[in-house]
């Protein structure tokens, strides 16, 4: 796996560049001290020199002294340089972070099905956090340290070419084998990634079924595939360990050559008396600091294998793309929205598409009907039959490969997708609450929805006295599992955002759980009021709730198997529907 140049190029322009100034001060101190670095130990040798030779105190304390000021400047700049380094990873990383989260938003429920949401976070956090080092610091740093690597052998040279010429060929050696090693350990820390995603996303599924698995006893499951999980996860681990060691060995090997090569180097013109004992030391001094650019640049390269999988990685989520057909500007009418369903087929897997010419295999087949805007149409049919995929077909959660859909004769895909999900409103039996205020969890954040807007709808509701019992009212936070409301008030919960959004179809999936009777008798209610002036869809459960449609649609097995006006097929004996009023239940299976 090589990834161009310039995809890292792009990476460090499009999330550096908001950051310019702070990365100037980054590259100004992190040069000053790679200068004061390789000019210190000329002090050293100056010092060595006049101390040999018997000069004054008064110079060699001089001398000392600027030793340790410069040393402490050196650090001062260091730290300076790790304070700039860390605000522009950061912003950086939180940027590409929120680039990545709005990203993964705009994909269809198809991606987000077949991802964990574990997963999903190991990706925008997880490998967005590795990359922090990339932004802040790998390429001033791999920069830099080539810097101070070019200055010390120039003062080597200017020393004594012989040891100048000899530590350059090391150097060249010792970089070309480390570089050349370069990639050596990508693949496996790819897979030790993969692996670690997996883990998580087990993990974040687990911790929310909590309550499942325990009361079905599932715990000693979970715990053996966390086990397995373990199991793959530490050879993979002990893999992507070892060919970093492997890189790490040949860079300590190389060093204790090089220490050789400079104290024979440095002995044979001693002997000669081509130098001075100070630059003797020198010699050994700098070959000593030629050992940290070149380590510094290993390690950077090192850690650059495991930011290289992590930008594969990015970079694949980021290649991945809505398959949702594009949408056009045509605005849908106001009020409510009629419906046509056209000779409609669908599957959640379109790749089988070719493969399914036989009608079997399609979750919706040839689905056609036309219900007027302001009726409402009382959906049934057994589990599985596709109820729940017409609603989501309409809200363009996924597109259909076959006929047409139109609201208030707009077809579907004319609409920008914004428009269409405000206007069409959906109350699923499953109602997600968030980990914030009530007034949040009902007004989605949207700020131009006052208080007296929601506390109407809640008095609409008969719920403003189950507001009054909350400590802080509107302002009382709820759990993100609902805790604290019971199945009722959360459906109602559900009925206030619909309220508020105002849309021209609504497509209600009833609850089939019992309620108690007072809460059934307030969402009967609450339905009355939301199909007013409205068109409905509702996938029924009770017969109470299918004699409010004006049409009913029966499905199995994803065809039509009934469809008509309620009455009509109220007083035709031979109807399904008929069959259902007999049985007293809404309920298909019943
Ligand atoms: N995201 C999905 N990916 C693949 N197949 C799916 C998906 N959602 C539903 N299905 C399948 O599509 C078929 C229709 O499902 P759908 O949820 O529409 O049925 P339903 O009539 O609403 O059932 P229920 O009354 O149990 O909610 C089922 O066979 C189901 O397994």
């Amino acid at each position: 796996m090589q990834i161009p140049l310039k995809h890292y190029g792009a990476l460090l322009t499009d999330y550096l560049k908001p950051q310019q100034q702070q990365a100037i001060w980054l590259a100004l101190t992190l040069l000053s001290s790679i200068g004061l670095q390789v000019l210190n130990p000329q002090l050293l040798g100056y010092f060595i020199d006049t101390a040999v030779n018997g000069g004054s105190t008064q110079t060699l304390w001089i001398v000392a002294s600027g030793f340790i000021g410069i040393a402490i400047l050196t650090q001062v700049l260091a730290v300076s340089a790790t304070y700039f380094g860390e605000t522009i990873a950061w912003a950086a990383t939180n940027a590409l972070r929120v680039d990545l989260a709005e990203h993964c938003l705009r994909l269809d429920l198809s991606f987000h099905k077949s991802r964990t949401p574990g997963e999903l976070l190991e990706r925008v956090d997880g490998d967005v956090t590795l990359l922090s080092r990339f932004f802040s610091q790998m390429v001033i740093h791999v920069l830099g340290n080539g810097i101070l690597l070019a200055g010390i052998l120039l003062v080597l040279f200017v020393e004594n070419a012989i040891a100048g010429l000899s530590l350059t060929a090391f150097s060249l050696v010792a970089m070309t084998l480390l570089l050349g090693m370069r990639s050596f350990a990508v693949a496996p820390w790819t897979h030790y990634r993969q692996k670690s995603a997996e883990f998580f996303g087990f993990v974040g599924e687990q911790l929310s079924g909590r309550e499942d698995i325990c009361a079905n006893g599932a715990v000693g499951y979970v715990m053996r595939r966390f086990h397995e999980l373990l199991q793959h996860w530490l050879p993979l681990y002990q893999r992507a360990r070892f060919a970093s060691t492997v890189l790490w060995t040949t860079s300590v090997g190389l060093f204790t050559i090089g220490n050789a090569v400079a104290l024979a180097v440095a002995a044979y013109l001693w002997n000669q008396q081509a130098i001075t004992i100070g630059t003797a030391y020198l010699i050994f001094h700098y070959t000593n600091l030629l050992a940290q650019p070149i380590e510094r640049i290993r390690e950077e390269l090192e850690e650059f294998q495991q930011v290289e999988a992590s930008i594969y990685r990015i970079q694949e989520l980021r290649s991945v793309q809505p398959t949702l057909k594009a949408n056009g500007d045509q605005p849908l009418p106001t009020g409510a929205l009629s419906i046509t369903f056209e000779q409609v087929c669908f599957t959640y897997e379109p790749s089988h598409q070719q493969a399914v010419q036989l009608d079997t295999n399609w979750t919706l087949h040839n689905i056609s009907f036309h219900l007027p805007a302001g009726q409402v149409l009382g959906l049934l049919g057994r589990t599985g039959s596709g109820k729940t995929t017409i609603g989501r077909l309409l809200l363009r959660l996924y597109d259909y490969q076959s006929g047409a859909i139109g609201l208030g004769d707009v077809p579907i895909q004319a609409t920008p997708l914004s428009q269409l999900r405000q206007r069409v409103g959906l109350v699923t039996q499953d109602v997600q609450l968030f980990n914030t205020s009530i007034r949040h969890n009902l007004t989605f954040f949207n700020p131009t929805i006052s208080d007296d807007q929601i506390l109407q709808v809640l008095q609409q509701l008969e719920l403003m006295e189950w507001l009054r019992s909350l400590p802080q009212g509107l302002d009382t936070q709820l759990g993100s599992d609902s805790s604290g409301l019971s199945a009722g008030q959360a459906q109602l919960l559900a009925f206030a955002r619909i309220f508020l959004k105002n849309p021209g179809l609504v497509i209600l999936d009833e609850a089939s759980s019992r309620l108690d009777p007072l809460t059934e008798r307030l969402i009967e209610q609450a339905i009355d009021r939301l199909l007013t002036g409205r068109t409905g869809i509702i996938i029924a459960h009770r017969l109470a709730t299918v004699q409010r449609a004006d049409q009913l649609l029966i499905l199995d097995q994803g065809k039509i198997i009934e469809y008509g006006d309620r009455r009509t097929l109220a007083d035709n004996p031979d109807s399904h529907f008929a069959q259902l009023l007999q049985q007293g239940t809404a309920d298909w299976l019943a």
